[in-house]
């Protein structure tokens, strides 16, 4: 099918972001329908997270449009973020799990929080169904300390999995991970798409990450996007910038 005549769930116009003298986004546009996965590539710094910041609203642009879900995010009320935020699964690259809590505990929390009324079975059913969708039913009532770092990246999807979100932001999904879970992780961000029907931007510079998870990939150099198509029509390229990116960055 036509992008055109899929449903967008983000859509960027003329994105600009600075901070003092250091111009972050400088014109960025971008499309996200309904049920793909978008990758954002890009080096360190070029604004990966500046972008699904102001996606989430944690952030706001200086000029142009974001309109996520059919909301202009920048013109929303603190109510009407809080809860368009509620259909926004935001991975973050620590994970952000509370140390002091077990997993079955640090899952609650956003369920109690945002859900009102809420019997105990229908929390303890929630936490155990994502639970057992990213493979960690097991460690339920340990606490973050005694997982491993893949572990823990399961958990704090899991933990965003748990409002049901129907975009997922993540960050670096990879970062940070052995070549072995990294591979678990680029297959459960799939598995993801598949079981909960999201879209999703992946930002990350691990080309098998993008390689795996993109159903569209975005380079973002200088500022904006340079090119955006499937992995091998962006990498399919003379251009000096992208073929340098992918020489530095492919693993495998
Ligand atoms: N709140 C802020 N105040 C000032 N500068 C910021 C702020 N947030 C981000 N920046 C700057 O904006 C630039 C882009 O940051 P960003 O975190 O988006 O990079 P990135 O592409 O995600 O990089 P990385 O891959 O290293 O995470 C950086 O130079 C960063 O220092």
């Amino acid at each position: 099918m036509e992008n055109t005549q899929r449903e967008p769930v983000i859509t960027i116009r003329g994105l600009y972001k600075s901070f003092g003298d250091l111009h972050v986004l400088q014109g960025v546009d971008l499309d996200v329908f309904k049920g793909e996965n978008v990758v954002v590539l890009g080096r360190s710094g070029t604004g990966k997270s500046v972008l699904i910041k102001i996606i989430a609203g944690l952030l706001t642009q200086d000029k142009g449009t974001v309109n996520v879900l059919g909301h202009e995010v920048s013109s929303l009320n603190e109510k009407e973020l809080r809860n368009l935020r509620l259909k926004i699964g935001f991975s973050f690259q620590n994970s952000a799990l509370y140390d002091s809590m077990t997993v079955r505990e640090n899952l609650e929390f956003p369920l109690v929080r945002n859900v009102a009324n809420l019997k105990r079975s229908e929390i303890n059913e929630a936490v155990e169904s994502v639970l057992d969708a990213v493979g960690l039913l097991q460690t339920i009532n340990q606490v973050p300390s005694e997982l491993s770092g893949g572990q823990r990246k399961r958990i704090g999807i899991a933990r965003t999995l748990i409002l049901k979100p129907e975009i997922m932001l993540y960050d670096e999904p990879t970062a940070g991970l052995d070549p072995i879970t990294c591979l678990e992780i680029n297959q459960l961000i799939n598995e993801v798409k598949e079981k909960y029907q999201t879209s999703a931007i992946i930002i990350t510079h691990d080309l098998t990450c993008a390689k795996e998870t993109g159903d569209r990939v975005a380079m973002l150099l200088d500022g904006h996007f340079i090119k955006t198509g499937t992995f091998e029509e962006v990498f399919d390229t003379q251009e000096e910038r992208i073929k340098s990116f992918y020489d530095y960055n492919f693993i495998q």
